[in-house]
């Protein structure tokens, strides 16, 4: 396996608080999610999901805190978060659409791993072989994250949209990311797209990625998470495996009763 998920470590919010003026959209919601963990938050609309990915990659003004393994990183900017290891795969599909999949996949590990250009203009034919390892290993990520040869050399948009939020997420995790939140990957997607989007959760679970997801798709959830923080009106109403989740009175009158 040539993708690489550095040291793997957990993400613990505590206490995460965020006001709207008037309106307190998160309170007191704390979880922990480790290494080869997948953690589902549901909620009925507006429940604060989004403002808890928001209060845990610092992108809004809150009180609480979050650490990477022991890292403290409450005071860590948003756009510092992705160098200590925690990325967000936002829910509309992220990628470069003038450059095909293999060259997204190249760039993104390039970045993350770092090219040496003293040496690529000096020493041509070392500068080819190692062109050729990059494509090489671009390949190979790509195929284990469920994304066929087929599409390699097809520009992103090209590709069928479920393949495109597998992409998305397989980028995400290529820059060596321990922990991702995902923003309702399943939006949108259907049957296979679907199965092939379970099976890259799992495929990164597995590997000792520790994945977040926010998801309105209850199969999905229930399929898929280890652990589920269920919000109301910015309150953690319930927490626990899926079994307890799914049979939890005060679930079922603040979400499932509420059909969407
Ligand atoms: N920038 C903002 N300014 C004021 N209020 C906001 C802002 N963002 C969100 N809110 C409010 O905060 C509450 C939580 O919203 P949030 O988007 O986090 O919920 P959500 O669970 O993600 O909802 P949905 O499932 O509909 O996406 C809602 O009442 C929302 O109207």
């Amino acid at each position: 396996m040539t993708v690489s998920q550095g040291n793997g470590r957990s993400l613990t919010v505590d206490g995460l608080r965020v006001r709207y003026g008037a309106l307190v959209a998160l309170d007191g919601v704390s979880f922990t999610v480790r290494p080869g963990e997948i953690l589902g938050i549901i909620g009925p609309n507006g429940a604060g999901k989004s403002t808890c990915y928001n209060a845990t990659t610092n992108m809004v003004q809150r009180a609480g805190r979050v650490r990477i393994g022991d890292q403290d990183v409450t005071d860590v900017p948003a756009h510092g978060l992705a160098a200590l290891g925690l990325r967000r795969a936002f829910q509309q599909n992220t990628f470069f659409s003038n450059i095909t999949v293999l060259e997204n996949m190249i760039a993104v590990m390039q970045h993350a791993h770092g090219s040496s250009l003293g040496q690529t203009i000096f020493r041509p034919l070392a500068s080819a072989r190692r062109a050729a390892q990059a494509r090489d290993a671009a390949r190979e990520a790509l195929v284990w994250m469920g994304i066929p040869e087929a599409y390699h050399d097809s520009y992103p948009t090209q590709i069928p949209y479920g393949t495109q939020r597998s992409l998305s997420i397989a980028l995400a995790n290529a820059t060596g990311a321990d922990i991702l939140l995902l923003d309702e990957p399943a939006a949108g997607l259907g049957g296979e797209d679907m199965q092939n989007l379970v099976d890259l959760m799992l495929t990164l679970r597995d590997n000792g990625v520790a994945l977040v997801v926010i998801e309105h798709h209850m199969d999905l959830i229930m399929s898929v998470t280890d652990q589920i923080v269920v919000l109301d009106q910015g309150r953690m109403i319930a927490s626990g495996v899926p079994a307890d989740i799914r049979n939890s009175p005060e679930v079922l009158e603040a979400y499932l009763g509420r059909a969407e």
